[in-house]
């Protein structure tokens, strides 16, 4: 017997009624059964949309014309949002998206962790979801006048779409990164040029310490010197008289990472400041530090409550980065061991130890699958464990090691709610149980969400 055929073709023009949105915000409408995935489409919205990829069981398709609107639609706010890769849900309101992300997480926890009886809270939003990231890193190229431009690449490509401003950033990072590019124009600086692998400056990173207002700007090249450095640098320093740090970093190579191994300070700080709650971070130009301050706040709170410290506990931070729960942590448990394995991100958590006169955390450089089965090993009984992994998850040798180790207390801090729960999974067949989930919202009109959650070690677990 022949497999039934797709009830749609290639190029093909169809009305379709849309019902439930993807992970990454599609709108998913179904023609006599069989599903297509729509960017900008909303649920309970018919439209007319063209196909244009067919799989066996299911396609893509264009939105064309939307004939009933949803009340979720919004117009976006941004002139380059269609073209520019970096928000996916500015056309929907900001409910909606809370909404959607809170799905996300229930999905995963029930389809991946078979966890459907664990209870996921409301997705945490942002009074103002603007204007939140503290970072910025755009490429720069050439326009066709010789003029040189910066702006995020274009969907499913290396073309740079210019513009003047990015509304998820600091205001001060959309008004460096003009400075830099019209300063870098005026001295003749010639952009680089992927497909030659050739010319100068390739990218310009700005961060903003948003509580203290302290800004690094890094200027990327592929030459191991920046032309005209000093007025390049006294221009900055006209432009911007609060700048606290000017990098110069050297990335000759043909890669898509940004920053190349030589980075060396210009002018003024090795680091900026910043602060979150009470504690305050040294953060160099290559250190791993969260895009929104006010939404870590709230996640880091959120992971305390979770973690319930009485000020006797000894808490591993696994995966730590510049110290930052760490820190946190510190105040309210007697002593906290973290692990991370960039050593420059080491160095900068034991110097934000100091500067926060908290001593009773201590930093060490290594993989945390490696390091925790090594401190297993040597007798190290944790009371709480907190994880903050990458998108990966944890790595199986750990969630082994946590297992074996029995901590009281789990408090784990995702940024992938698939890998979470497939981790969670493994800790619950492994004797713990996760008490609850609470989605925070660090990425505003994106896809992303972050997550915390809950998971305790089971009576009888602790007890063998
Ligand atoms: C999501 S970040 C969390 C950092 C920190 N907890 C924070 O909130 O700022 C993940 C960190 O894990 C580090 N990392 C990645 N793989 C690791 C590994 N195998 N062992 C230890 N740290 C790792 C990264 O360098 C990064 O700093």
């Amino acid at each position: 017997m022949s497999k039934p055929q797709p009830p749609v073709q290639k190029n093909q023009t169809i009305e379709v009624t849309f019902e439930d949105l993807t992970h990454e915000g599609n709108g998913v409408g179904k023609v006599d059964g069989y599903p297509l995935f729509v960017p900008y489409a909303l649920p309970g919205e018919t439209g007319q949309v063209k196909v244009i990829k067919v799989k066996k069981n299911f396609g893509f398709g264009k939105l064309l014309d939307v004939e009933e609107e949803s009340q979720e639609r919004v117009e976006p706010p941004c002139n380059v949002y269609v073209q520019c890769g970096g928000c996916q849900l500015q056309h929907m309101s900001y409910s909606l998206q809370l909404d959607m992300k809170q799905k996300q997480v229930k999905d995963a926890m029930h389809k991946i962790g078979h966890l459907s009886d664990v209870p996921v809270h409301p997705v945490i939003g942002m009074d103002d979801p603007w204007r939140y990231r503290n970072k910025i890193q755009i490429p720069v190229g050439e326009k066709d006048d010789g003029g040189l431009k910066a702006g995020f690449y274009r969907k499913r490509s290396h073309e740079i779409i210019d513009m003047d401003t990015c509304i998820i950033q600091d205001e001060h990072n959309d008004r460096m990164v003009e400075a830099v590019r019209r300063i870098a124009e005026q001295y003749g600086i010639e952009a680089y040029k992927e497909e030659h692998h050739s010319g100068v400056l390739r990218h310009i990173m700005v961060r903003t310490g948003q509580h203290t207002g302290d800004i690094m700007v890094v200027l990327v090249t592929k030459t191991k010197k920046l032309p005209h450095q000093d007025a390049i640098v006294n221009e900055i320093r006209e432009t911007f008289p609060n700048v606290k740090s000017i990098v110069h970093n050297v990335n000759s190579k043909k890669t898509n990472v940004i920053l190349g191994e030589q980075t060396n300070v210009i002018w003024g700080d090795k680091y900026i400041v910043d602060q979150i709650g009470d504690i305050k971070f040294n953060i160099s130009p290559k250190s791993f530090y969260q895009v929104n301050p006010t939404q870590t706040k709230r996640l880091y709170d959120q992971a305390l409550e979770y973690a319930d410290l009485k000020g006797h506990e000894t808490v591993v931070d696994a995966y730590c980065g510049i110290g930052t729960i760490s820190l946190f942590l510190a105040q309210k448990a007697k002593r906290v061991l973290g692990v991370e394995v960039v050593a420059p991100a080491v160095d900068d958590a034991k110097k934000n130890a100091k500067l926060n006169d908290i001593e009773n955390a201590e930093f060490y450089v290594g993989e945390a699958e490696s390091l925790l089965p090594w401190w297993q090993a040597q007798g190290l009984q944790p009371d709480v464990i907190v994880v903050d992994p990458p998108r990966k998850g944890c790595d199986e040798s750990l969630l082994k090691a946590m297992i074996e180790m029995k901590p009281e207390k789990i408090v784990y801090v995702s940024c992938n709610p698939s890998t979470l729960a497939r981790d969670l999974r493994i800790l619950e067949d492994g004797g713990f149980e996760t008490q609850e989930v609470q989605p925070v919202d660090m990425f505003p009109q994106t896809g992303h969400i972050e997550c915390v959650s809950q998971i305790v070690l089971k009576e009888e677990a602790g007890s063998q």
